[in-house]
C-alpha cells in the first residue's frame, strides 16, 4: 500500500511514467490494470515510503477520469456502468496476463464454430434421410443412413471435446444440433426431439396423449389435409395450454418438497452432530473431515437428488408401460430391437463410468478442503497478520486449489470419456427407430405417421430404460453423496461410531496402551508388596521379604508375569468394551424430615463434591498415559489448582471431568453435580452445574446479553429437548455413562440435582456484573456505538446537513466515550458499526430508536474485545451462573494479577468451589489444594502428588 502511494503521487507528477512503465510490460493493459488495482510491489522498487495516510492519494489522469470515478464506488451497486467496470476488472486479467489461456480460447471459440457447422450438416442429412424415406427411395435412404453415421463419427467428437474445454458448451450444443436438426426438418419433428419438455415432463396419460396428437398431425400433413391438420394444430394448442401448467406445477412442488426435505434433514443431523456431544469426538479424534460442509452442502445435494432421480424412476416407469404397448403394437422386432440396444448402453456406460463415483467423493472433500482453508483465514485473520504468515497460508490454499482442479481434471476425462460413449448412444436414436421401421414403410403396410410414432414411442421407452446410460454423472454424483452423508450420519450415530475404521483404529492404539499402563501399574504394586519395611530389613529379614505374595501366596516370577498379562489383558478388553473412564452419579437421598433444601454428601472434612477413584487418564489416540492412578476427593469450598509442565495433562484432568475423554480407567463419582460429566445437563444455571471456562473464551453470535447469558439461561428450551436425546450424558448410582437407558436417566439425574431454574437475570444485574469485572465502560462503548449505528442507519441520512451532523454527533459521542481515549485499549475501540449493525442492533432492540439497553448492542464480540476483556467477560457469565463447580483452564492467563486477584475473589465470594489449571504461581493463593502433574518432559509422566497450598505457600516451592 506505501508502495502504491507512492507511485500514486509520482504518477500525478508525470502521468506519462505510468504509460512509459506499461508500454515497456510485455502485456500493458494488465500492468496498468496491476497499478491501478492491486498496488504495483511486484513490478516496481519506489524510493520513496510514505505515511499510511499518503496510500489514499487517487490518480486522476484524463485517461482514466471515468474509470477512477468507477473505482471510487465500494460496495453494492446497480449502476450499469459501475458493474460494467467491475465486469471489465474481473474479466481482463486472466485472458490479458496468460498467453496460454487466450490460445485455448481460441481453440474453444473454434471448437463452437465447428459445433455449429456439424449442426447444419446434420440438418442437411436429417432433410435428405426424411425425404428419401417419404419417397420410398430405398437406395436413397440406404445411403442416407451410412452418410448419418459418418457424420457421428466426425461430428460427436467435436461436441464432446468442446464439452471437455469448457464444460457445459458441448452438451449446449449438442442439444442445439439436434433442435436445430429437428427444426429444420418438418418430418423429424415427428420424433421425440419435436415435443421434448412436454412429453418427458407432464404425466403418463398427457404422454401418451402427446404420442397420438403427433401421429395424427403428421399423417394429416403428409396427405396435404388442410382442415383436419388446423384442427390437430388446434388440438395441439389446446393439449399445450393444459399439459404445461401440469409439469410447470410439479417442478415446482418437487423442488418445495425437496426443501422441506432438506431442512428436516439438516436439523435430524444438526441434533444428531450436538447430541452425545459427537461434534467434540469427530473433530478431537479426526474422524470425518468437513463435517460442516457434510451437513451445509451435501444435504441440499442428496435431497435434490434424491427426489429428482426417484421421480425420473416414477416416469420411467409409467412410461414404460405406457409406451410398450404402443411400440410393440407398431412392430416386435423393433421392441427387441430396443431392448438389446438399452442393455448394451447400459452396461457400456457403468463400465466407462465406474470411476466417476470415487472422483466424486473426492472432488466434494476437496472442494469442502478449500472453502475451510479460508474460513479459517477469516477467523484467524488476526493472528495470521501478526505472524506475517500470509504467504504460507497463500501456498497452503494454492495446494488445495491444486487439489481441486487436478481431481476436477480427471472428473472431466472421465465424463468425457463417458460422453463418447453416450453420445454415440443418443444420436444413434434418432435413426434406429426409423431404420428398423423403413421396411414395412416402403412395402406400403404403415403410414408415415406411424414412423414418426414409433419413433417417439421408442425414444420414449429408450429414455426409460436407460436411465443408467442418461443420468450416469447424475447417478455418480449422488452415490458419493450418498456415501459422505451416510458415513456422517454412521460416525454421530454413538452406537455406530465405533465401527468406523478410523475409530477402530484409535480405540486398538487405546487398548494398547491400557494394557501396557495395567501390566506396568500391576506388577509395580506386587515390587512394592514385595519390597521391605525399613525396620524389617534391619532385623534381617530381608531375605525373606522379598519374595513377593499376593493374597498371602508367595509367587514366582512366571506368576507376577502372568499376574501382570492378565491385568494388561482386562485393560485392554475394557477399552475395546468401551469401557472407560466412568462417571457416576451418586443420587443423594433427601431425608423427607429434614429442613435442608439439598441432601449432602459428607465426611469428617465437609461436604463432598466428586471423588476420583483410581482415575487413570489416557489421550483418546492411545498415544499417552498422561495420569496414572489419581485418587482425590473435592470438598465444597476446597479449590483445587492443578500445576505442572506444558503438556503434562492438566487439561485433559478437565476433559476427563468434564466427560470429554473417557480414554483411561477409573470411576469418577459425583456427588450432587448434575454438570459432572456432561456440562449441558445442568445449562440452566441449577445449584447442581458445571460450568468451564477455557483459555479462549466462546464468544455467540448475538448481543453483549447474549455473551452473559450464554450458556446458562439462552439454551434452557434446548437443553430440555437435550436431555431426553442424550443418551452420553450422565447416569445414575449404579450405572456409568455407557449404560443403555442414559437418556431417560440423565434426564432424571438433572432434575433430581439441579435446582429449579432460575430467573433470568434483570438489566440491572447483567450491568452490575459488568462493573464487577471492571467491564463498566463496554456498556457505555455500546451505548455510543449503539447511537451511532442508529443514526447511521435512519432514512434522513440522505440529508446531507443531517449526514454532516450525525457524523460530528459520532465522533463526539466517540471522543466522550472513556474507552476511545487513546490512553485506553486502542485495539478494543468501538468504531462506528456499519449499518448492517445498525440493522442488527435496532432488531435486537425491537425499535428504531436507540436501545434503552446497551445490552442488546451486537457485534463480533471476538474480533472487537482483547483476550484480557473476553477472559473477564467469561467470568461475568461465570458469577451470574454461580455453579456449584467452576472449572478454568487457564482463564485468567491474558490478565494482569491485580485483575486476576479480583476475578477470583468474586468467584469464591459467590460460593462456587473451583479447579482451575494455571502455571502462575500467584494462583495458588486463590486455592486449598495444588495438584502437581509430573508430565514425560519433566520424566514423570503419569506421576502426580496433591500438596496443600498454604504448605506451598509458606515454603515458597510453588516459586521454583
Ligand atoms: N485430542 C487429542 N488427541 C491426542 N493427544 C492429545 C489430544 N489433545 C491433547 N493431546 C495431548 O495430550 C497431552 C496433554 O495435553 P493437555 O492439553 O492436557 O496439556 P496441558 O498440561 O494442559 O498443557 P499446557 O500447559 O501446555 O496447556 C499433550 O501432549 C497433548 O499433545
Amino acid at each position: 500500500m506505501l508502495q502504491q502511494g507512492s507511485l500514486a503521487r509520482h504518477a500525478t507528477r508525470h502521468p506519462c511514467s505510468i504509460n512509459a512503465a506499461a508500454r515497456r510490460s510485455s502485456a500493458g493493459t494488465s500492468r496498468l490494470h496491476s497499478l491501478r488495482q492491486a498496488g504495483p510491489q511486484r513490478q516496481y522498487s519506489l524510493p520513496l515510503r510514505r505515511s499510511p495516510s499518503t496510500t489514499r492519494t487517487h490518480v486522476v489522469t484524463p485517461s482514466t477520469a471515468s474509470e477512477t470515478k468507477k473505482d471510487e464506488i465500494v460496495g453494492p451497486s446497480t449502476d450499469i456502468s459501475v458493474i460494467y467496470a467491475r465486469l471489465q476488472r474481473l474479466v481482463l486479467p486472466y485472458w490479458t496476463e496468460e498467453p496460454s489461456a487466450r490460445w485455448r480460447l481460441a481453440g474453444v471459440v473454434g471448437l463452437t464454430l465447428a459445433t455449429t457447422g456439424v449442426s447444419v450438416v446434420f440438418s442437411f442429412l436429417g432433410r435428405d434421410f426424411y425425404n428419401a424415406l417419404s419417397e420410398r427411395d430405398v437406395e436413397g435412404f440406404k445411403l442416407m443412413i451410412v452418410k448419418y453415421l459418418a457424420g457421428f463419427v466426425l461430428g460427436i467428437p467435436v461436441f464432446v471435446y468442446t464439452d471437455y474445454l469448457q464444460p457445459g458448451a458441448g452438451e449446449g450444443a449438442a442439444v442445439q444440433c439436434c433442435r436445430t436438426t429437428a427444426a429444420t426438418q418438418l418430418k423429424q419433428r415427428a420424433t421425440s426431439r419435436s415435443q421434448p419438455a412436454a412429453q418427458r415432463c407432464v404425466g403418463g396419460a398427457v404422454r401418451v396423449w402427446f404420442n397420438f396428437l403427433g401421429r395424427d398431425f403428421y399423417n394429416y400433413l403428409s396427405d396435404k389435409n388442410i382442415d383436419a391438420f388446423n384442427m390437430q394444430l388446434v388440438k395441439y394448442l389446446a393439449s399445450f395450454g393444459v399439459g404445461i401448467p401440469v409439469f410447470v406445477f410439479k417442478a415446482y412442488y418437487q423442488q418445495r418438497l425437496a426443501l422441506e426435505w432438506r431442512e428436516w434433514m439438516t436439523a435430524h443431523l444438526l441434533k444428531q452432530y450436538f447430541a452425545d456431544r459427537s461434534f467434540y469426538q469427530l473433530q478431537a479424534g479426526a474422524i470425518v473431515d468437513n463435517p460442516d460442509q457434510r451437513i451445509a452442502s451435501d444435504v441440499r445435494q442428496f435431497t435434490d437428488a434424491a427426489l429428482g432421480l426417484s421421480l425420473t424412476i416414477l416416469n420411467s416407469l409409467i412410461d414404460l408401460v405406457s409406451f410398450s404397448g404402443i411400440l410393440y403394437s407398431i412392430y416386435p422386432p423393433l421392441f427387441a430391437a430396443l431392448l438389446a440396444y438399452s442393455i448394451g448402453g447400459t452396461l457400456g456406460s457403468i463400465a466407462l463410468g465406474k470411476s466417476l463415483v470415487g472422483l466424486n467423493f473426492n472432488q466434494e472433500a476437496v472442494e469442502a478442503d478449500m472453502r475451510y482453508g479460508l474460513v479459517r483465514v477469516r477467523e484467524n485473520a488476526e493472528s495470521i497478520a501478526f505472524y506475517g504468515g500470509q504467504n504460507n497460508e497463500m501456498a497452503a490454499l494454492m495446494q488445495r486449489l491444486r487439489a481441486v482442479v487436478a481431481n476436477y481434471g480427471k472428473l472431466l476425462i472421465a465424463s468425457r470419456n463417458l460422453d463418447f460413449f453416450t453420445s454415440f448412444y443418443k444420436f444413434l436414436i434418432q435413426l434406429l427407430p426409423a431404420a428398423v421401421v423403413a421396411p414395412l414403410f416402403f412395402a406400403g403396410k404403415i403410414e408415415f405417421g406411424v414412423i414418426t410414432q414409433s419413433s417417439s414411442a421408442f425414444n420414449h421407452i429408450l429414455n426409460d430404460v436407460s436411465l443408467v446410460v442418461y443420468q450416469f454423472e447424475t447417478l455418480a454424483g449422488f452415490s458419493a453423496v450418498v456415501d459422505r452423508l451416510g458415513e456422517f450420519q454412521e460416525v454421530v450415530d454413538d452406537k455406530l461410531r465405533h465401527a468406523h475404521p478410523r475409530v477402530q483404529k484409535q480405540r486398538a492404539a487405546a487398548a494398547a496402551l491400557a494394557s501396557t499402563v495395567a501390566s506396568a501399574s500391576a506388577l509395580q504394586s506386587m515390587d512394592l508388596a514385595a519390597s521391605p519395611p525399613s525396620e524389617a530389613a534391619a532385623d534381617g529379614q530381608q531375605q525373606q521379604q522379598q519374595q513377593p505374595q499376593l493374597d498371602g501366596r508367595s509367587l514366582a516370577a512366571a506368576d507376577l508375569q502372568a499376574a501382570a498379562a492378565a491385568a494388561g489383558a482386562a485393560a485392554a478388553a475394557a477399552v475395546n468394551e468401551g469401557v472407560g473412564i466412568q462417571v457416576v452419579h451418586v443420587v443423594l437421598w433427601q431425608d423427607p424430615s429434614s429442613s435442608s433444601s439439598s441432601s449432602r454428601h459428607g465426611d469428617a472434612d465437609g461436604e463432598v463434591l466428586l471423588e476420583m477413584d483410581h482415575v487413570s487418564i489416557n489421550t483418546p489416540d492411545g498415544g499417552l498415559a498422561l495420569v496414572q492412578d489419581l485418587s482425590l476427593k473435592l470438598h465444597a469450598g476446597v479449590s483445587l489448582l492443578i500445576m505442572g509442565p506444558s503438556g503434562a495433562g492438566k487439561t485433559s484432568v478437565l476433559r476427563t471431568l468434564a466427560g470429554l475423554w473417557q480414554s483411561g480407567a477409573g470411576t469418577i463419582y459425583s456427588y450432587g453435580l448434575a454438570g459432572l460429566g456432561d456440562p449441558g445437563v445442568a445449562v440452566d444455571g441449577g445449584s447442581g452445574s458445571v460450568l468451564f471456562l477455557p483459555q479462549r473464551p466462546y464468544m455467540v453470535l448475538g448481543s453483549l446479553r447474549d455473551q452473559l447469558l450464554y450458556p446458562t439461561w439462552t439454551q434452557r428450551s434446548g437443553q430440555q429437548e437435550g436431555n431426553g436425546s442424550s443418551n452420553g450424558s450422565s447416569s445414575g448410582s449404579s450405572g456409568s455413562r455407557n449404560g443403555d437407558a442414559e437418556g431417560v436417566e440423565s434426564a432424571e439425574v438433572a432434575a433430581a440435582m439441579a435446582a429449579p431454574s432460575r430467573p433470568v437475570p434483570t438489566d440491572a444485574e447483567l450491568e452490575a456484573v459488568l462493573a464487577k469485572v471492571q467491564l463498566g465502560s463496554l456498556l457505555q462503548r455500546c451505548k455510543a456505538a449503539a447511537a451511532a449505528a442508529a443514526a447511521v442507519a435512519t432514512p434522513s441520512d440522505s440529508n446531507p446537513s443531517h449526514s454532516q451532523h450525525s457524523t460530528e454527533q459520532q465522533q463526539q459521542q466517540r471522543s466522550s466515550t472513556p474507552v476511545m481515549t487513546a490512553t485506553s485499549a486502542p485495539h478494543a475501540a468501538l468504531d462506528p458499526p456499519p449499518a448492517t449493525d445498525a440493522a442488527a442492533f435496532k432488531a435486537a432492540a425491537g425499535s428504531s430508536q436507540p436501545a434503552a439497553s446497551a445490552l442488546d448492542y451486537v457485534a463480533d464480540w471476538s474480533g472487537m474485545l482483547s483476550l484480557g476483556e473476553q477472559q473477564r467477560l467469561a467470568f461475568a457469565r461465570l458469577l451470574l451462573a454461580a455453579p456449584k463447580l467452576a472449572l478454568l483452564d487457564e482463564a485468567t492467563s491474558a490478565l494482569d494479577t491485580k485483575n486476576e486477584a479480583l476475578l477470583y475473589q468474586a468467584l469464591i465470594d459467590s460460593g462456587s468451589t473451583v479447579i482451575s489449571v494455571g502455571h502462575r504461581p500467584s494462583l495458588v493463593a486463590y486455592h486449598q489444594q495444588v495438584l502437581q502433574l509430573g508430565g514425560s518432559q519433566a520424566g514423570m509422566p503419569g506421576k502426580w502428588q496433591v500438596t496443600p497450598a498454604q504448605e506451598l505457600l509458606a515454603t515458597g516451592a510453588h516459586l521454583q
